[in-house]
């Protein structure tokens, strides 16, 4: 088993969802990076996801195509990124996911960039531009260096293709819940359940939600449907306006504490 699917089952085998914040990294400068990793370490999260600031963010809204906008702004790459998480690798204990889209880790070199994954204690790998179709060069290059590829399944996926997606998927299946970018949803699709149904039937990894998850109830509410969330936008804005309370209340709730989360 790999360190990011433990992480997340040692989380839902006491009866708590697994959480995983994202955020931009150096939203806020580079030298934000490592007091934030380290505060969300603090809340025992169970993984985070690091984003890569990028021009092209296709899947992306506007909450983190304007983070990601503040962090090119500030003068993050893909270089110092892995630079920063390499310098203090000895404090982070909690499993690190990058999401990057392709041309980033091509420029870097699929070789190199696997090498600078270890270096900087990153245990798994998000490219929502690669289709399954053409990830086995990208699972072939991170697998022997003990880093997952995380496929994403979207709601429009037939089932034939779901059950190859989550088969092929490694740490966790990245449930999609809307069809569209990531951002704040108030309404969800209706048949959510039955779609969560037949991926955890399917999926021999926890099945993770995400996209547009932003409140405490909806960490609930969506957390139910499999073994956690994953939360973006919601994060890198609290993140932003420096409120930590809120970033509090929405993993509170991922361990059933919605009281908390109300503060
Ligand atoms: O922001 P949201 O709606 O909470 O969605 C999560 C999401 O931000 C994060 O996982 C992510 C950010 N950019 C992405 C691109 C593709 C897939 C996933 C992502």
């Amino acid at each position: 088993m790999t360190t990011l699917q433990q992480a997340i089952e040692q989380t839902t085998v006491t009866g708590n969802k697994a959480f995983i914040p994202y955020i931009m990294a150096g939203d806020g400068g580079l030298e934000t990076l490592k007091p934030t990793i380290l505060q969300l370490q603090q809340m025992e999260v169970t993984a985070i996801e690091v984003g890569i600031p990028f021009t092209d963010p296709v899947a992306d809204g506007p909450t983190i195509e304007q983070a990601g906008e503040r962090a090119l702004a500030a003068g993050v790459t893909l270089r110092k990124v892995f630079e920063t998480l390499a310098s203090f690798k000895e404090e982070i204990h909690v499993p690190l996911v990058v999401m990057t889209y392709f041309n980033p880790v091509l420029a870097y070199g699929l070789e190199a960039f696997a090498e600078a994954c270890v270096a900087g204690g990153v245990k798994g790998l998000i490219v929502p531009d690669v289709p399954l179709e053409e990830s086995t060069i990208l699972r072939e290059t991170l697998n022997p260096h003990g880093i997952d590829l995380v496929q994403l399944v979207s709601l429009t996926s037939p089932p034939e293709r779901i059950a190859r997606i989550a088969a092929a998927s490694q740490g966790f299946v990245y449930a999609v819940t809307v069809n569209g970018i990531t951002g704040a949803r108030t309404k969800f699709a209706h048949d959510l359940k039955e779609h969560f149904a037949h991926l955890l039937e399917v999926s021999h990894i926890p099945v993770l939600a995400g996209f547009g998850i932003s409140t405490p109830e909806q960490v609930v509410s969506m957390g139910a449907l499999g073994d956690g969330v994953i939360v973006g936008s919601a994060i890198v804005t609290a993140l932003h306006e420096g409120n930590l309370t809120k970033v509090e209340a929405l993993v509170s709730a991922s361990k059933g504490d919605l009281e908390k989360s109300t503060l």
